[in-house]
C-alpha cells in the first residue's frame, strides 16, 4: 500500500458510483445521538480538497467534498448538536459540537456563484453509490495544514496515479463557472 494517506475512500482506488443512485442519509461519528442528515439526490462534482476549512478525517491529507442542491438535503436527526464553525466564511460549515466532523456546508450568499449548493461528505454514508471524486483541488494548501512542501511531487504524482487531478485551486470547468459567473454580474459577458 502507498504510504501517502490521500483519503481513505480512494487510497485502496477510486470506486465508481451508483447509475440512478438518488441520495441517502449522512450520520456524524457520535455513537451516541448521531447527527443526521439526509439528503435526496445523487451528488456532483465530488473531489478532494486539500485546503485548511474543509473538514478531513483523522491522519488523510485531503477531505472529500462534493455538492448537492440545497432544496435536497435535510437534517432528519439530532439537529441541536449542529453549530456553524465560522459564520463569516462563504461556505458556512455546520459541524457536530461533540465529534467535530462537518456535516453539510451552505452558502447563505444569493451573489456567490454556487449559491443553491450544499457542500457534503459522501463517505459520512453508508451507501456506496455516490458518485466518484473526479480531481484534486487546493493541492498546495496541504502544506498550510503542515504537510512537506518537499513532498508534493509524490502527493501529485499519487494524485494522478489514482486519476484525481491535481489543481491548486478548483478545476477549469469549475473557474470557468465562477469567471462567467462573476463577468455577467458585471455586466462584461
Ligand atoms: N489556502 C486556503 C484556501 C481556502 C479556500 O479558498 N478554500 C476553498 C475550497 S473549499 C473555498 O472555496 N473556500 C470558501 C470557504 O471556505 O468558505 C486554505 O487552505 O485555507
Ligand atoms: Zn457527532
Ligand atoms: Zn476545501
Amino acid at each position: 500500500m502507498n504510504d501517502i494517506r490521500i483519503h481513505p475512500a480512494v487510497d485502496d482506488g477510486v470506486r465508481a458510483g451508483s447509475d440512478n443512485f438518488a441520495g441517502a442519509s449522512l450520520h456524524c461519528h457520535c455513537i451516541d445521538s448521531p447527527v443526521e442528515v439526509t439528503v435526496k439526490a445523487q451528488c456532483a462534482h465530488n473531489h478532494v480538497c486539500g485546503c485548511t476549512k474543509c473538514w478531513k478525517p483523522e491522519g488523510a491529507l485531503f477531505s472529500m467534498v462534493a455538492v448537492v442542491p440545497r432544496e435536497t438535503l435535510s437534517v432528519t436527526a439530532n439537529e441541536d448538536k449542529l453549530e456553524v464553525i465560522d459564520a463569516s466564511a462563504a461556505i458556512q460549515r455546520h459541524a457536530c459540537k461533540e465529534c467535530g466532523v462537518h456535516m453539510f456546508g451552505r452558502i447563505e450568499n444569493t451573489d456567490h456563484p454556487f449559491h443553491g449548493l450544499d457542500f457534503i461528505h459522501t463517505e459520512l454514508s453508508k451507501d456506496t453509490g455516490w458518485a466518484a471524486p473526479e480531481f484534486a483541488a487546493f493541492v498546495s494548501s496541504i502544506i498550510e495544514s503542515g504537510a512537506n512542501p518537499d513532498n508534493m511531487d509524490s502527493v501529485r504524482g499519487r494524485l494522478r496515479q489514482l486519476g484525481l487531478e491535481p489543481y491548486d485551486c478548483l478545476s477549469p470547468p469549475l473557474m470557468d463557472a465562477i469567471a462567467t459567473h462573476t463577468a455577467r454580474a458585471r455586466g462584461v459577458l
